[in-house]
């Protein structure tokens, strides 16, 4: 194929230039990008608050400014799950490396592309081009085609190369339940899901899961849409606030979770925790954010970001990591998160020194002093912090943090050092010259990944460990309900075929504790309220939740209101599908063995189950946790769980043959292992032409032989597998020779291939790469 190689050429060289000038047109770095002249690249507040925040020395302070102003460089992460990665490394290696820095050889030192050195593998790869030089300049067209084609296949996925970090010390085992609590657009759960499927088999699935959830509905369609690439049945999609993500847990004697299962809570092993934050991180990437930037923003989430943490660390199990980062500067959003919610766990949390495990990575220690702001007045210590301000300046935000009840101190005063009487106390906080706080917790193993140590942008990231459950931990505001005579009823899960989602309109009213929510996060709550949702395991007023409706009569009315209403609103039901002959005919049709299990691990989300039009596929851990939600009044808000596998043929042929459900492209790699029927092994040649003429006459085949299978093949949905021709579909797949296959619809005179042409397209290219690849080697052996 035509593809370009690495040769250098004068012309291509001098086109680049050119377009590379049109691109960075002022001196750099100052203002190096078109961006630049759009929006105003800097802010005194930030230079203020930042240097008094001693986020670098003062010696650095002029390169990391300037980095800061520079474009951010693109980065993307090969999808490890993909069944091209190598081919793409190997593309990215040998093709695209030498020919792109043929390119900039004579323009920059830097390498135009290189993988990240402690992303494992080579899968991450730093281009020194920004998104804006991809998408505009003439000569990267065909990198830039390549990564859009990938991106949409699901091949790659475009992401901050500072943003790949926090998964890679979550330590996540294949077995491990985790739990994404903030996760649109889902660019970490798809490496958590990665993680995960990474040690498994072929054919068989992994023993853990992830429950990926966010806020903001549209945001987890994103999500959806974004993973739907990665055809994972070990994924469920929710859409809680996360600070009140629910607990699911069940009566203590109670075990439906099984002999494998002890759980009556779901727990997880693994909390991912990329909270909600002012993004200021992220500059390189959004410019206009320079305009935006103040104090405010930081302090406005802080409580949510402590809320948010602190429900993760409860859901978390003994013995359980989670990971807390933000994309932002500021140590409000940051250590003093962590530091908080260290004082509220009393030693039950650990901060995990992981400064050894991604050895290349540059990072620097967190923080151990900073200081508050607000509007411009700098505080070291709740104790100086006037009355006005103690709703928005909370003493969690100090690194010895506090309690407004335990001073006195300018309890009296106001914002400018004027007392309630009006005798002004000059220069109050002069006077009582408060000393910096120095945390006494170990906030230098959080690390700061900042913009100028290795071209990227700023994170912030914590690694905690759960060692004991957490206290109990005083709830002022919730109200008391009195639950000691509730029993929990657990209703038999086995004849409840519809998981109609939890009865609750909204998350917010979900819970009877005080919240934060998103419209007014930046108004933080009562300064002193020393609320916290936490209430470990065990000893939790939620552990005793009753869910059946005799029960919730002894509840408050507001919550029995709540638990009664029904499905949620607007969210399809998720429904075990049971249709027994239904099911028996896909078996049959396809010839699935019994390693792959259908009973129990189809839903549909719709409650209608006669008129079902697509399956989708669990896995047994996500089976558990649905049997559980079910158990517990269907808690969880589901919006997306497993994988589209089945889907009903609507065309008059599809009404004609004896198994209506075709198989998905989702589903396909899935199935794949185990199906024995349906299935046909096509030669190079003839699998070239089904991608390019996507409907081929039985007489058609080059390989006659395989037109004449086809023709014996039952009509309806079949898969066609990528083999050597002579092999049956079972020899190819069981001697790996391929796992690229695609499904087809038999009919009357021919195979119409079912994939999208997008696809088809992708899955060519690499056909014919691979080809080329053989002939080439095939010719050097023949030279030899
Ligand atoms: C930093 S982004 C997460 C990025 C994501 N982890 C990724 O890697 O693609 C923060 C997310 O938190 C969501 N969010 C905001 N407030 C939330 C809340 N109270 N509970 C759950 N999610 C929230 C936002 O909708 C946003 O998608």
């Amino acid at each position: 194929m035509g593809r370009g190689k690495g040769g250098k050429s004068r012309t291509q060289r001098k086109h680049f230039q050119h377009n590379r000038e049109n691109v960075w047109k002022q001196p750099r770095p100052e203002s190096s990008s078109i961006t630049n002249n759009l929006f105003d690249i800097q802010n005194p507040d930030f230079d203020h608050y930042y240097k008094e925040q001693n986020i670098v020395s003062l010696e650095e302070w002029d390169s990391f400014m300037q980095v800061l102003r520079t474009p951010l460089p693109a980065a993307f992460r090969i999808n490890s799950s993909s069944l091209f990665h190598a081919d793409i490394r190997s593309q990215l290696e040998n093709d695209f490396a030498p020919a792109l820095q043929a390119m900039v050889d004579e323009v920059d030192e830097e390498e135009a592309i290189r993988p990240l050195p402690w992303y494992p593998n080579n899968l991450a790869w730093h281009s020194n081009f920004s998104r804006m030089q991809l998408r505009k300049n003439q000569s990267l067209k065909r990198f830039h085609e390549f990564l859009k084609l990938e991106n949409e296949i699901g091949n790659i996925t475009r992401q901050e190369a500072v943003s790949m970090v926090p998964p890679l010390f979550l330590d996540v085992h294949s077995n491990h339940v985790v739990l994404d609590m903030c996760a649109a657009p889902g660019s970490k759960t798809f490496q958590l899901l990665e993680i995960l499927h990474r040690s498994t088999k072929a054919g068989s699935l992994p023993d853990g899961m992830v429950v990926a959830n966010d806020l903001d509905v549209q945001r987890c369609n994103l999500l959806i849409h974004q993973i739907k690439r990665m055809c994972t049945a070990n994924l469920i999609v929710t859409n809680h606030e996360a600070q009140h993500f629910p607990r699911c847990q069940l009566n203590m004697d109670c075990d439906i979770m099984g002999p494998d299962q002890h759980n009556s809570q779901l727990l997880f092993d693994r909390v991912l925790c990329d909270v909600p934050c002012s993004g200021d991180g992220t500059l390189r990437k959004a410019p206009d954010l320079w305009r935006r930037w103040n104090t405010g923003t930081g302090n406005g989430l802080h409580n949510l970001q402590i809320l948010v943490a602190m429900r993760g660390l409860s859901l978390l199990k003994v013995g359980g990591r989670m990971v807390y980062s933000t994309c932002s500067i500021n140590p409000i959003e940051n250590e003093a998160v962590i530091a908080e919610i260290l004082r509220r766990c009393e030693g039950s949390i650990e901060l995990v020194d992981v400064s050894g495990e991604l050895p290349q990575l540059i990072c620097r220690p967190g923080l151990k002093t900073w200081k508050v702001c607000d509007k411009g007045k700098y505080l070291v210590s709740c104790k100086e912090v006037p009355k006005v301000l103690r709703n928005v300046v909370l003493p969690s935000m100090f690194p010895n943090g506090g309690s407004y009840q335990d001073t006195d101190c300018n309890s009296n005063c106001d914002v400018n050092g004027h007392s309630e009487d009006g005798v002004q106390e000059a220069e109050n906080h002069m006077m009582h010259e408060f000393t910096e706080e120095l945390s006494d917790f170990p906030l230098d193993r959080c690390m700061r990944l900042l913009p100028h140590d290795q071209n990227s942008g700023a994170f912030f990231i914590a690694v905690l460990q759960k060692v004991s459950h957490l206290p109990a931990i005083e709830v002022k505001i919730r109200k008391k309900v009195d639950r000691q005579h509730v029993e929990s009823v657990n209703q038999g899960n086995e004849d409840a075929q519809v998981l109609q989602i939890n009865p609750s309109e909204s998350t917010r009213d979900e819970e009877v504790c005080e919240q934060v929510s998103e419209d007014n996060k930046n108004e933080p709550n009562t300064a002193d309220l020393k609320f916290s949702p936490v209430i470990d395991e065990g000893d939790s007023e939620e552990a005793q939740e009753p869910h059946n409706e005799e029960n919730m009569a002894k509840i408050t009315p507001s919550k029995r209101k709540l638990q009664i209403q029904g499905k949620w609103r607007g969210v399809d039901p998720v429904v075990f599908f049971k249709d027994e002959a239904i099911i028996k005919s896909i078996k049959a049709f396809y010839g699935i063995n019994e390693h792959f299990p259908l009973d129990g691990h189809l839903l549909t989300r719709n409650s209608d189950t006669s008129n079902v039009k697509r399956l989708y596929y669990i896995s047994k851990p996500v089976k558990n946790v649905l049997e559980l939600n079910l158990s517990v009044g269907q808690q969880l808000k589901i919006t997306s769980v497993g994988v589209k596998i089945f889907e009903r043929q609507k065309s008059r042929e599809g009404r004609s043959v004896e198994c209506a459900f075709r198989i998905t492209s989702e589903g396909l790699p899935l199935i794949l292992p185990h199906i024995t029927k349906q299935i046909l092994s096509a030669s190079p040649i003839d699998f070239k032409h089904l991608l390019q003429y996507k409907n081929i006459k039985f007489a058609e085949f080059v390989d006659a032989k395989f037109g004449e299978k086809a023709t014996n093949l039952m009509p309806g949905c079949c898969v066609v597998v990528l083999g050597e021709g002579n092999r049956t579909a079972a020899e190819a797949l069981h001697v790996h020779e391929s796992s690229i296959a695609i499904a087809c619809w038999k009919g009357g005179a021919s195979l119409t291939v079912m994939v999208t042409s997008i696809e088809c397209q992708e899955l060519l290219e690499r056909l014919l790469m691979r080809l080329d690849r053989a002939t080439e080697k095939g010719s050097s052996i023949d030279e030899k």
